[in-house]
């Protein structure tokens, strides 16, 4: 085994897992985990998953690449692996020397051993598979996000690999030909959130087995998402999870979600920032681990929707990406992805990053306008995309250098023209959340301005399912809302047990019947 040089370690290992995908996957039904059986052999099919992917962590090529904390301002330097402070993931800590950011850093050089083909070939054949961990779309990207975890550590729910709808209609309306919507909310807990909570939750689990009094519990503060996402992988790892949630500012649907899962939720009479000080406070003096984005584990995971939107045109790059900002750790996530792509020669460019907010908690729509000159946290006030009401977002540096480095545009949109853009998009087929209203308003701007032109390929990533927010859309529809007039409301219409009602209202409605 030790004869075999760095690279057939890696395609021995690699080849061997494709083999094994291959038999593992039960013929003609896509996405059906195989039962255990009682032995386990490499080569027999329908086998135990995880027993599969333990037998195959042994095989060569499964110790090659690796990844480490770096300062963020390393990052920002260009200079990520030449920092002389770094630092192993099993390391509990958030915050470098200076007090900054911390980021992960994968071994480029390793990595480039391998060519494009190869990386493409690999990521493409694990889509759908029932191979752990490669059938979760975070996972199918292993040696990029946490090469050196067990497979038998991982906590996964498959997530990832969610459709990229292509806005026809919408498109249409807007005068594009190649409108499209990535839907991270279609997803076990309802957003994008699921993608960086199974990095963070196996990590954990990996912490728990090599050290087991370093981590009793996770924590985070949540707008009602991340609590969400965080509360079910720890359910499903049997680890206690609490969740620091603004009193009254989180849907019902959210709020339900940590307490079904069995988290500790504490409902704090403050904003999502307030919660933020608190859980920061409480996870650096006790063993709870933080769950928030601040921790650059979660990233990792949430980068592969780049990669994942990159193969879902077959490795084309899109011109725009527009996205909803908030505590901004997801624009930095989109832009590592495709950055890594990119260096590793899968793509030769990168697309423009939009982050759009809520006119109501807009610092860094903000902070772009006065050219990044200088950033002043606001205090956010109430909004429709309350997952987004976030006046001081943590990751801030990290999202100026997505927009820095691609062009980027920071776009806002007013508590009108968030529901509106919605309502409208709904009316097209889509079932959107308050925050892809915020980023299909900015979408819907940038258009009238002839920024974005007809045929540019662009993608709008709608990061939550619009049915975490039925309320705003039941008072949106019934004409509620103070301020609001309700341009694309669709209310329901009352009739009574009568035949002659019913074809009234029908004929009202549709006047040529
Ligand atoms: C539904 C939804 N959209 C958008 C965001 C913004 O993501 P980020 O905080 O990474 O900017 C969040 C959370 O903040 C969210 O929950
Ligand atoms: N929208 C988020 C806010 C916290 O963001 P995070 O990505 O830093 O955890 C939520 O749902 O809580």
């Amino acid at each position: 085994m030790q004869l075999l040089g760095f690279s057939q370690r890696l395609a021995a290992g690699a080849q061997a897992e494709a083999l094994r995908g291959t038999a593992c996957r039960p013929q003609g039904r896509a996405q059906v985990v195989v039962r255990p059986r009682a032995a386990a052999s490499v080569e027999a099919p329908g086998r135990d998953i995880r027993e599969d992917a333990h037998n195959r962590a042994n095989l060569p090529g499964s110790d090659a690449f690796n990844s480490r904390y770096v300062p963020f301002t390393s990052v920002e330097a260009g200079t990520p692996r030449g920092s002389e402070e770094q630092y192993s993931l099993d390391e509990v800590l958030y915050r470098s020397r200076d007090g900054g950011l911390l980021d992960v850093s994968h071994d480029m050089e390793a990595l480039a051993h391998f060519d494009a083909a190869y990386w493409k070939k690999l990521f493409d054949g694990r889509i759908g598979t029932t191979s752990w961990p490669f059938g979760s779309g975070v996972w199918s990207k292993k040696e990029w996000v946490l090469p050196e975890i067990s497979s038998d550590d991982i906590v996964s729910m498959f997530e990832g690999n969610s459709n990229l709808f292509w806005a026809e209609r919408f498109g249409h309306e807007l005068g594009m030909s190649d409108l499209w919507v990535k839907q991270c909310g279609n997803s076990h807990t309802g957003s994008f959130k699921d993608l960086g909570m199974t990095v963070l939750v196996s990590q954990v689990n990996r912490l728990r087995k090599l050290k087991p009094d370093a981590v009793q519990a996770v924590g985070c503060a949540s707008t009602g998402d991340t609590s969400a996402a965080l509360s079910a992988y720890c359910a499903a790892a049997g680890i206690p999870s609490i969740v620091f949630l603004p009193a009254d500012k989180i849907s019902l649907a959210q709020l339900v979600q940590p307490i079904a899962n069995g988290a500790l939720v504490l409902s704090i009479d403050t904003d999502f920032d307030g919660c933020m000080k608190l859980i920061q406070e409480v996870t650096q003096s006790c063993p709870i681990y933080l769950a928030n984005s601040m921790n650059s584990l979660r990233l990792e995971g949430q980068k592969t929707a780049a990669i994942e939107i990159l193969q879902q045109f077959n490795w084309q790059v899109p011109d725009w990406l527009i996205i909803p900002g908030g505590n901004l750790g997801n624009i930095y996530a989109f832009y590592k992805g495709f950055k890594m792509c990119k260096d590793l020669g899968l793509v030769d460019r990168l697309p423009r990053l939009v982050c759009a907010q809520a006119q109501n908690a807009n610092p860094l729509y903000l902070a772009y306008k006065s050219g990044y000159d200088s950033f002043q946290p606001v205090k956010a006030q109430t909004t429709f995309a309350s997952a987004i009401q976030i006046g001081d977002p943590v990751s801030i540096n990290r999202a100026v250098l997505a927009l820095r480095e691609t062009d980027g545009i920071v776009e806002e949109a007013s508590e009108e023209e968030l529901m509106d853009a919605a309502a409208r998009a709904d009316l097209t087929g889509m079932f959107n959340c308050p925050h892809t209203g915020v980023a299909l308003s900015a979408l819907t701007k940038l258009r009238e301005r002839g920024v974005i032109a007809p045929s540019d390929r662009t993608v709008v990533v709608s990061t939550a399912h619009g049915l975490k927010f039925a309320q705003s859309k039941v008072a949106y529809h019934s004409k509620e809302i103070e301020g609001i007039g309700g341009k694309y409301a669709n209310p329901p219409v009352q009739v009574k047990e009568e035949l002659g009602a019913v074809m009234d209202a029908i004929r009202t409605k549709f006047n040529q019947l």
